[in-house]
C-alpha cells in the first residue's frame, strides 16, 4: 500500500510532481465529439469558449475501424486549436482493449501540454487508476510535461460501484468520477434499454382508496409517481467524491429530442452534488449550463443570508425561516460557484452582478 506520503511524489523520475488538490474549473458540460467525424471536428474551433471541456471521445460510439482515424484526428486538433479558456479532455479506450495504450502513447507526446484530463472508461477498482497513473508519469517525463494530466474514471461496472472511494482515492491525479448508465446498466442486467433518464415502469403506486366495508380498492385509478433509477448510484458518486476532494458528474442523456427530461435528470444530479454532465448533442450544452449554474434567486438569497449571518455564527430569522452557520455553509457553495462560473461566463456574470444593483429588499 501506498504510504500517503508518496502521494507528493511523481510516479517517474522528471515526471511533474502531483497536485495536491484539484483545481476547481467550471465544467458544467463535458461535450463530446468524434474526433474522425469531419462534420463535428470542423465544429470544434467554433465551440471554443462555448462550452467549459470540449472531449475528444476514442472509446464507445466511434467504431471500431475509425479507432485510428479518430486519434490521430485528435491529434490534429489538439495540436492546431487554440482552446483558450475551454479545456481538452478525451476518453480514451478501455483499458482492456486493443487500442488503449497506443491512445495514452500517441496522445501524451503529441499533445499532452494541452490535455487537461483522461478520461479512463470501465474503471473497476484502484488497480485501474493506479495502472493509468504510472503510464502517464512515464509519458509525462519523456515528453517534457510541466504539469499533470488529471485522471477521471467512469462508474459503468458493478464492480467499479462497489469500489468506488478506493478508485476515488487511488492517485492525487483522480479530478472527479461520472456515471455511465448505459454500461452500467448492462453490466447490472437492469432491465432498461436506454442511455439514462427515467424507466415509466420504475414507479410507486398511491395506497388503494378504502371502501365503506373498509377494503382496499385496488382496482381504483391511483396515481403513480416515476422514480430516479440512478439517485442511488449518483448520491453514492457524490459521496465518494466529496470524501476525496474531487468532482462528480452527471452522465450521458440519450433521448436527444427530449430536451425536458434532459433537463430534469440534469437538475436532479446539480441538487445531488454533481459539477456538470456530459453533452452529446450541442443543444445539450446549453441545458446543462443552465442547470449547472445555479440560478440568479439561489444567489440573491444565498448573497442575503451570508450578509445576515455576520461573522457566520448564531442563528437569524430571514423571511420567516431560520437561517444558522449550517444553512450559510450551504449558501457559500452557491456564492463560490457563482464566483468561478462569473469568471468565465459573461452573460452569467452580467446577471448575477445586477443583484447587486436592486434596490434593499428586492
Ligand atoms: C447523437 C448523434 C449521432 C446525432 O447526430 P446527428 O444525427 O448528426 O444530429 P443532428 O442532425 O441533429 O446534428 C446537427 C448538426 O450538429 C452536428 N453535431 C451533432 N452532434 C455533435 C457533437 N456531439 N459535436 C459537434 N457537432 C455535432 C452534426 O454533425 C450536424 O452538423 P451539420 O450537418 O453540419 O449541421 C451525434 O450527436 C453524436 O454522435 N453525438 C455524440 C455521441 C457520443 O459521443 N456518444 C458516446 C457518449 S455516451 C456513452 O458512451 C455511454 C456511456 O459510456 C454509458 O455507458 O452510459
Ligand atoms: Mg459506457
Amino acid at each position: 500500500m501506498r504510504s500517503a506520503k508518496d502521494f507528493f511524489a511523481p510516479l517517474a523520475v522528471g515526471a511533474p510532481a502531483p497536485v495536491r488538490e484539484v483545481p476547481a474549473r467550471p465544467s458544467r458540460a463535458i461535450h463530446f465529439f468524434d474526433p474522425s467525424n469531419p462534420k463535428m471536428a470542423a465544429k470544434v474551433p467554433d465551440m471554443v469558449g462555448t462550452v467549459d471541456v470540449l472531449l475528444g471521445n476514442l472509446e464507445d460510439a466511434v467504431k471500431a475501424d475509425k479507432k485510428v482515424e479518430a486519434r490521430e484526428g485528435l491529434v490534429r486538433i489538439g495540436q492546431d486549436v487554440d482552446f483558450g479558456p475551454t479545456q481538452l479532455w478525451t476518453r480514451i479506450n478501455s483499458l482492456d482493449s486493443p487500442w488503449a495504450l497506443d491512445d495514452l502513447t500517441t496522445l501524451v507526446p503529441a499533445i499532452g501540454h494541452k490535455l487537461d484530463v483522461v478520461m479512463v472508461p470501465k474503471v473497476q477498482g484502484a488497480e485501474d487508476i493506479h495502472y493509468v497513473d504510472r503510464l502517464l508519469a512515464q509519458l509525462e517525463a519523456k515528453a517534457g510535461l510541466e504539469r499533470p494530466i488529471l485522471v477521471h474514471a467512469i462508474l459503468e461496472t458493478a464492480r467499479g460501484v462497489a469500489n468506488v472511494e478506493e478508485i476515488c482515492g487511488a492517485s492525487p491525479r483522480m479530478q472527479g468520477l461520472s456515471l455511465g448508465p448505459a454500461d452500467l446498466a448492462a453490466d447490472r442486467r437492469m432491465k432498461t434499454t436506454r442511455v439514462g433518464g427515467g424507466h415509466p415502469g420504475y414507479l410507486v403506486r398511491q395506497d388503494p382508496p378504502k371502501g365503506e366495508d373498509g377494503t382496499a380498492q385496488i382496482e381504483a385509478q391511483r396515481a403513480t409517481y416515476q422514480q430516479d433509477l440512478w439517485h442511488y448510484t449518483v448520491a453514492r458518486m457524490v459521496d465518494a467524491c466529496a470524501a476525496h476532494g474531487i468532482y462528480p458528474y452527471y452522465g450521458p442523456f440519450g433521448d436527444i429530442t427530449d430536451v425536458v427530461a434532459c433537463e430534469d435528470q440534469f437538475r436532479n444530479a446539480f441538487l445531488l452534488g454533481c459539477v456538470g454532465t456530459w453533452s452529446l448533442h450541442p443543444k445539450q450544452i446549453a441545458i446543462a449550463n443552465r442547470v449547472f449554474s445555479p440560478s440568479v434567486e439561489d444567489i440573491r438569497h444565498a448573497r442575503r443570508v451570508v450578509a445576515a449571518m455576520g461573522d457566520g455564527t448564531g442563528a437569524v430569522m430571514l423571511d420567516g425561516k431560520m437561517e444558522d452557520d449550517a444553512s450559510l455553509k450551504q449558501c457559500l457553495v452557491m456564492v463560490d460557484l457563482a464566483e468561478q462560473l462569473a469568471a468565465v461566463d459573461p452573460e452569467l456574470k452580467k446577471q448575477y452582478d445586477a443583484i447587486d444593483a436592486e434596490p434593499q429588499g428586492a
